[in-house]
Parts: structure tokens; C-alpha cells; sequence
């Protein structure tokens, strides 16, 4: 008996940070994915592996312990605490694929964590919906990073162009909204856990200036909102901008983000901002009739990737 799942890399075009404090954000599934594999082991030990992104570990299930054979911990630290949370300690074969580039602001750990999760459910024939997996994925990434909003693991889960509102209601944009959008990404891994809590520790440290920052991105999330709906893309790619200035304030900016961001808007798109955490990974510009020009004019100091919206949410079966 096989288990397979695989669930999609997202980008956020509004709101990243604000939506930990209960702002609304929206957010949609790109055409990356996350896939996970299990199979019944013959051995006496459980191995954990991924070619594409070179890491085996082998795990002692039954005392919850783990040994790193080869690779770096950190996305590995979402499939233990999944794990943990759903497996027994009988022998599996879990195998991980990812086109999501890790740490790129793409939601790499909710990708990873609907589809193991959503893997392991089928694996054990334990029942789900879209909605239990979407909570169990976000106290996922809860526990690993400290502190998480339910916004990258809703938008694996579900597909689409996502709207979380001030309440956690989640509603699914109906628009075509297949404008072409380009993605920059640089080398530097961001590590979403710290620099969520490096915000979180700005705002204590400054509540005056950094609350009504925060209550400012909501409120310019809800008019994208309007602005989406209306398919009004000049003021959509100008609140893109005004966004990245707030993440600017907020810190999670850097040199090479900033570049892109700026050499984006100077090859013609019309809104260019920090996409997901921000302290590395991704930029995302919306660039109508100007893609190729924006996606050379980046790819000269950095990365691109050219993504498209994608309603399809996480897979999984079981093959007997
Ligand atoms: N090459 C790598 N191999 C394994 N883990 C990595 C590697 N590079 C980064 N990581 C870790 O993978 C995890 C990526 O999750 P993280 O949430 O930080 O990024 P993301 O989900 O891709 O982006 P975002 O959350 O901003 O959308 C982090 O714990 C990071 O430390
Ligand atoms: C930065 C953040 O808002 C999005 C990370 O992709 C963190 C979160 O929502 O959990
Ligand atoms: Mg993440």
C-alpha cells in the first residue's frame, strides 16, 4: 500500500505579517508543489528522505527520536512535528519532491506540511476535509515556528485566489484573475519563525507606531480587495507598492528584495512588493504586457520564476 498527496506553494499579495495580528490577507496557490510519498518499511526503522532537496533521516518513531543523515533540519522540523502528531511508530518509507524553492517566501512549510499530513491521514485511513486539514496543518506550523497565521496553510489546502477576513473567514475569489505576474527570488533563505518574532518584538518595543501600521495593511487589504473584484489593476499594482513600504517599517526588507522590487517597477511593472516573509526569498511584480521585460530585467542580478494562479488545492490516494 502506497500513500501520496501533494499540495501547492502559495504567494501572498496582501497582507504577510499584518494577517498574524488578524488582519485580513489574500493569497493564492501558484503552480509549485510539495509531494510525499509513504510506503510500508521492511526494516525495523522509518527513513525520511528527499532527493531534490538532499536530506535522509532515519527516525526512531517509537521514542520520537530522530537521526539527521544528511541534509539541514529546518523544513525536516515541519514533517517531524506532523509525524509526531499523527504516526504510530510502525516502519515507513516517507519520501519528500518539492518544485518550491525553500525559504522563498513561496510557503515551502505549508506546502510540505498539507501534504504530509494530508499523506499520512490516507495512510492510516484517518478521515479529513479540507477544513481538519487546514487547522491541523496551521498547528503544524504553529509549533514549529512559535508563532503562524492559518493563511499559508489555508491556501495549500484549498487552491485559488484566497481572502482571509479580520474573523478567519476564508473566502475564494471567483475572478479570472489570470494576470500575468512575475516572481524574483534570491539565494538568501529567509527562516519564517524568526523573522516573524523579530516583527513581533519590533511591535512590542514600539506599540504607538507599529499598531497602527499593522491596522493600516488590513485596512489596504480590503481595498486590493475591492480593487481585485472590480479588476482594477493600476490600483492594485499601487497598493502593492504601499504595501512594500509598510514592510519596509516593519523590518523584514532587504538590499536584495529592495533591488528587485525597484528594478521591477523601472522594467515596467506596475506594483512590485515583499511576498511572504519577507528577510530573503521572494518579490512579486505585476507586470501586464511587460512580463518578459520585467522577468530579464530581474533575472540579470537575481532569480525568476514565472508562476501562474492554480485552483487546485492538495491531492492525496492511497494505492493498494
Ligand atoms: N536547503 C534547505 N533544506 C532544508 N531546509 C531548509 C533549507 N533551506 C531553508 N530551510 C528551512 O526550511 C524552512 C522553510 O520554511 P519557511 O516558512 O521559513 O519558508 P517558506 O515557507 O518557504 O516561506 P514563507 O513561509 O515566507 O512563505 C525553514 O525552517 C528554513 O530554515
Ligand atoms: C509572514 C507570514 O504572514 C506569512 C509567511 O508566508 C507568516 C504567517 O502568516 O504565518
Ligand atoms: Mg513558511
Amino acid at each position: 500500500m502506497k500513500a501520496i498527496a501533494s499540495a501547492p506553494a502559495k504567494t501572498i499579495l496582501f497582507g504577510e505579517h499584518s494577517v498574524v495580528y488578524d488582519e485580513p490577507a489574500i493569497a493564492g496557490a501558484v503552480n509549485k508543489r510539495a509531494y510525499v510519498e509513504i510506503t510500508k518499511s521492511d526494516r525495523d526503522k522509518s527513513i525520511l528522505r528527499s532527493y531534490d532537496l538532499n536530506f535522509e533521516v532515519e527516525l526512531d518513531t517509537k521514542h520520537k527520536k530522530y537521526i539527521l543523515k544528511k541534509g539541514k533540519p529546518g523544513i525536516i522540523r515541519y514533517i517531524l512535528e506532523a509525524l509526531n502528531r499523527v504516526h504510530d511508530h510502525t516502519p515507513i518509507e516517507m519520501t519528500l519532491s518539492s518544485s518550491v524553492p525553500i525559504g522563498s517566501g513561496l510557503g515551502s512549510s505549508a506546502a510540505v506540511t498539507v501534504a504530509t499530513l494530508a499523506a499520512l491521514y490516507r495512510y492510516h485511513n484517518i478521515r479529513f476535509n479540507k477544513k481538519s486539514l487546514a487547522h491541523d496543518a496551521h498547528m503544524v506550523e504553529q509549533a514549529v515556528q512559535g508563532v503562524a497565521s492559518p493563511l499559508d496553510t489555508l491556501v495549500s489546502t484549498y487552491g485559488g485566489l484566497v481572502y482571509l477576513s479580520r474573523n478567519k473567514k476564508v473566502e475564494h475569489f471567483k475572478v479570472n484573475f489570470n494576470v500575468p505576474f512575475v516572481v524574483g527570488y534570491t539565494h538568501k533563505h529567509g527562516n519564517t519563525g524568526k523573522i516573524v518574532k523579530d516583527v513581533r518584538n519590533l511591535k512590542n518595543n514600539n506599540p504607538k507606531i507599529i499598531n497602527p501600521v499593522i491596522t493600516s495593511m488590513g485596512n489596504l487589504t480590503n481595498y486590493a480587495k475591492q480593487a481585485i473584484l472590480k479588476g482594477d489593476f493600476k490600483k492594485v499594482g499601487e497598493l502593492m507598492n504601499i504595501n512594500h513600504g509598510f514592510l519596509d517599517v516593519l523590518g523584514v526588507n532587504t538590499l536584495e528584495l529592495s533591488r528587485m522590487v525597484y528594478v521591477a517597477r523601472g522594467a515596467g511593472a506596475i506594483g512590485s512588493k515583499i511576498t511572504g516573509a519577507g528577510g530573503g526569498g521572494s518579490i512579486i511584480a505585476l507586470c501586464p504586457d511587460k512580463v518578459n521585460e520585467v522577468a530579464r530585467a530581474i533575472n540579470k542580478s537575481d532569480n525568476v520564476l514565472k508562476i501562474r494562479f492554480t485552483r487546485k488545492g492538495v491531492s492525496s490516494r492511497v494505492y493498494e
